[in-house]
């Protein structure tokens, strides 16, 4: 395949809504809904050329805000390389300057309409919080177990994975049951921890949080019923990353990025090879791994989704 392509693609949000547009009958892929950008244009960097774009896509102006997600995609005839990016600001309304259609959609309709096969993992990135809470204690305790949910929701913490590992069978589904029913009251995603497990309870979760392990012996994405359910997986280097892309998991956490009192012996892959095992993986991947909220902004800049902690969202 010819040259890789970079293309600087832009997610402008205005409450629940995100600007889509279609891309011109006769270009490539002409008819399919994407989000506005083009390709980089000679030795220009991502933010520059996504304010080019813009300009003469949109007739806007803006100030980027964060790298989302970026990912590599072979169409048939080329290889894509996406950078987006959050904008923060745009001046002036955006407006079709080329003749393509424009429409504010609200997230949650977007599954209305079809995009570009490339773009799934934008779609899953966009939907996604930036900070994930992990309830996981030693604890066999239900009750220090829903607490900790509890606390974690009142941090704002809007996607929780439910681990429990000292619990199993119909004590892990009692619990579930219960913390489904809270995260459903308070708009959380819960993500539960094993299909075995969970039984009844999984149609009523937002899905399912795979071990390494248990990602690793998956030979596809588990099916889940009910309408949009996620399915995670936690990893650890770039074949268990390469597993999860292949079996089409939604998103991944990857760990351990810095050293962490949980796991002392452990050594910590740090951020430069963080960066770099996101960088071949088009997944949206929480940083995990002696995270605090402080390292959030950090943490996109070198690919992430955003932060996973079990601890790190309650440090003083
Ligand atoms: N803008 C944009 N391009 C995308 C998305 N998803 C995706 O696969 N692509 C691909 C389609 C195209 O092959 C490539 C973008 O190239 P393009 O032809 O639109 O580039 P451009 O805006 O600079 O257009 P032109 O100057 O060639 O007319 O990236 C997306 O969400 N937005
Ligand atoms: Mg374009």
């Amino acid at each position: 395949m010819g040259i890789d392509l970079h293309v600087a693609v832009g997610i402008l949000q205005q409450g629940d809504e995100v600007l889509i547009t279609r891309r011109l009958r006769g270009s490539h892929m002409g008819g399919y809904w994407e989000f506005p950008g083009g390709k980089f244009d000679g030795s220009e960097t991502a933010p520059e050329a996504l304010a080019r774009e813009l300009r003469e896509e949109l007739g806007i102006g803006i100030e980027p805000a964060f790298p989302l997600i970026r990912l590599k995609y072979d169409y048939p005839d080329r290889r894509v390389i996406l950078h987006v990016w959050r904008i923060a600001r745009f001046i002036s309304t955006p407006r079709s300057c080329e003749g393509q259609t424009l429409r504010w959609a609200p997230i949650a309709d977007l599954d209305n309409y079809t995009f570009l096969p490339a773009n799934k993992p934008i779609l899953t990135s966009i939907r996604l919080p930036d900070r994930y809470g992990f309830v996981d204690d030693e604890s066999r305790d239900p009750e220090i177990l829903f607490r900790q949910l509890q606390a974690l929701v009142g941090q704002g913490i809007r996607l929780v994975r439910l681990r429990a590992s000292g619990l199993t069978g119909a004590d892990y589904r009692a619990l579930a049951e219960r913390c489904v029913d809270y995260c459903a009251e308070n708009g959380v995603a819960l993500l539960l921890a094993d299909v075995a497990d969970t039984g009844s309870v999984l149609p009523e979760a937002a899905g399912l949080h795979l071990t390494a392990r248990q990602l690793m012996m998956a030979g596809k994405r588990p099916l889940l019923t009910g309408a949009q359910k996620w399915v995670a997986a936690s990893c650890h280097n770039g074949m268990e990353l390469g597993h999860a892309e292949r079996i089409g998991i939604d998103f991944a956490v990857l760990s351990p990025v810095l050293p962490t009192a949980t796991h002392p012996g452990m050594s910590a892959l740090g951020w430069e090879r963080f960066s770099a095992l996101v960088e071949g993986c088009s997944l949206p991947v929480f940083a995990l791994g002696g995270m605090m909220p402080e390292n959030l902004h950090f943490a996109k800049f070198q690919g992430a989704q955003g932060i996973a902690a079990i601890r790190g969202f309650f440090a003083q």
